[in-house]
């Protein structure tokens, strides 16, 4: 279970986000909506552990993770700009996870096959990222944070870059996925019929707080 416990951010004097709340349990997806601006990314960011709390900590199945640093929680981040490595291929874009927690090469590199098939990507393993489409480049990173079965996911848009047929397919199998792999997941979208589609729960950001959505 990931918990957020009375966080609250300011950037100068404006006051972004105000003692908040949130448990998202493991298996279960939870959607992020609020207005441009509204500090969505700034609570991923938080909860990644890129940027500390102004008050308020973030706990993981009963632990206070909130000083533990990015690389040692075990999270996936997917953000808007995708981040991918543009000196490697495909494969080695989506086997990199693996290859850094200490796994051989090849079986490294045998896995992320697996993972490229199941998102389409196969035909591409040995293309450089850059030569790939928005749409495709965005399916590599989507396949890079799942593959090292990380305890959390935390999406900002992650399909926001796919054509609508692509996107239901996409968003059924990243559902699957999370639901065998039971991974918490935050979920940031502008599209409520898509966040409706994906998450049992929602919840909204407006001025600094958050509220129950359905
Ligand atoms: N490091 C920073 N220093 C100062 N202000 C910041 C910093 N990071 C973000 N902000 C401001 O905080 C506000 C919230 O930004 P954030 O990116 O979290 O919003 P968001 O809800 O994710 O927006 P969007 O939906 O447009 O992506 C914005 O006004 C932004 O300019």
């Amino acid at each position: 279970m990931l918990e957020l416990r009375h966080i609250s951010q300011n950037y100068g004097d404006r006051v972004l986000l105000q003692d908040i709340n949130l448990q998202v349990a493991a298996g279960e997806i939870v959607a992020l909506l609020g207005p441009s601006g509204s500090g969505k990314s700034t609570l991923l960011s938080i909860v990644a552990g890129l940027q500390p709390p102004l008050k308020g900590s973030v706990w993981f199945d009963g632990q206070d993770i909130t000083r533990v640093p990015p690389e040692r929680r075990h999270f996936a981040l997917m953000f808007q700009d995708f981040a991918l490595f543009a000196h490697l291929n495909v494969l080695d874009n989506v086997a990199f996870g693996l290859v850094e927690q200490r796994l051989a090469k090849s079986d490294a590199r045998a896995r992320a096959a697996r993972m490229l098939e199941r998102f389409g990507l196969l035909d591409h393993a040995r293309h450089k990222v850059w030569t790939l489409s928005g749409g495709e480049q965005q399916r590599v990173a989507l396949a890079r944070a799942l593959i090292t079965n990380p305890r959390a996911l935390l999406l900002d848009e992650p399909f926001s870059a796919l054509d609508a047929e692509l996107r239901q397919g996409l968003r059924e199998e990243f559902c699957r996925h999370i639901a065998a792999a039971g991974m918490a997941t935050l979920l940031v979208t502008h599209d409520e019929a898509e966040a409706r589609a994906m998450a049992a729960r929602g919840v909204r950001l407006v001025d600094g707080q958050l509220r129950a959505a359905w």
